[in-house]
């Protein structure tokens, strides 16, 4: 063990280094924080939770989402770490009657709050799909070496990539398909937001345009709350705009060159 290692041992008592080590450990493995997001919306979970009414024990968790019945008691790691995350809420059933005769063990019900309940519908699952898809991942691995290159230089997405996301988008058909429904179900929530609590900022504007506006869902949501706003989206041509955005009459869609 090299010198300044050592030294630093003996002045640090057992229990905080064991603490530091666990804290590492933690910090090393967090992105299966984010991977076990993704597996709540792969598996459907919020929806299957609203199936039950908000809230389900695991084996009716289970039972909703079909898994094969080896897999079931893993069901219940996932579903602790994302309650302790603060995605599902997690309420104690204490076990009905007493001793030997109780007629059930204790159990947890696992349970939707604000945050999953953005995901029940698809809600902006697209985004939580988006942040964890393996092109994000490749690009964030690739922060050491943007460190280490002086000047602005390529971001860390191009560097992993050789383009920027919007070039990949407009070859990669599951890639644009992807950022397209991410930027669309976060828009709508938005939207809905925008138009109710910032309307005043829309007195006055007869016309105004979305630039790098998406699928066109933020623009649609203003011209049509606000009729009197003529709306124009401008954004890259492979962009899958809405069909509903483009029967709007005060909505145009400008492809940008
Ligand atoms: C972060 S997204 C925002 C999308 C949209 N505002 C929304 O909220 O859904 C950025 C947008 O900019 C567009 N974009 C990127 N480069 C562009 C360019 N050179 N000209 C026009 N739009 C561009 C992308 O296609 C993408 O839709």
């Amino acid at each position: 063990m090299a010198e300044e290692s050592r030294a630093k041992m003996a002045t640090t008592s057992s229990a905080e280094l064991l603490q530091a080590e666990s804290e590492l450990v933690r910090h090393s493995l967090g992105y299966l924080k984010s991977m076990a997001l993704h597996s709540t919306v792969k598996l459907g979970i919020p929806d299957a939770l609203h199936r039950c009414g908000g809230a389900a024990s695991l084996p009716d968790l289970s039972s909703a989402l079909a898994l094969p019945c080896s897999k079931r008691p893993y069901l219940s790691r996932l579903m602790k770490m994302l309650a302790v995350e603060g995605i599902f809420t997690a309420v104690d059933v204490p076990a009905a009657g007493e001793g030997e005769g109780a007629a059930t063990a204790p159990s947890v019900r696992y349970g939707l709050n604000p945050v999953s309940r953005l995901l029940v519908g698809g809600g902006v699952s697209p985004c939580v799909l988006m942040g964890t898809s393996p092109l994000f991942l490749e690009a964030s691995l690739r922060l050491p070496q943007w460190f280490q290159r002086d000047g602005e230089g390529e971001p860390a997405f191009a560097m992993a990539h050789g383009e920027s996301p919007y070039a990949t988008t407009g070859h990669d058909m599951e890639f644009n398909a992807l950022v397209n429904e991410a930027m669309g179900s976060d828009s709508r929530y938005m939207a809905e937001l925008v138009v109710r609590e910032c309307g005043e900022v829309f007195t006055g504007v007869t016309s105004l345009v979305d630039v790098g506006g998406g699928n066109g869902t933020m623009a649609a949501a203003i011209a049509k709350a606000f009729p009197h706003v003529k709306c124009s989206v401008l954004d890259l041509p492979h962009m899958s705009y809405k069909a509903s955005s483009q029967r709007m009459s005060q909505l145009s869609l400008l492809p940008a060159t």
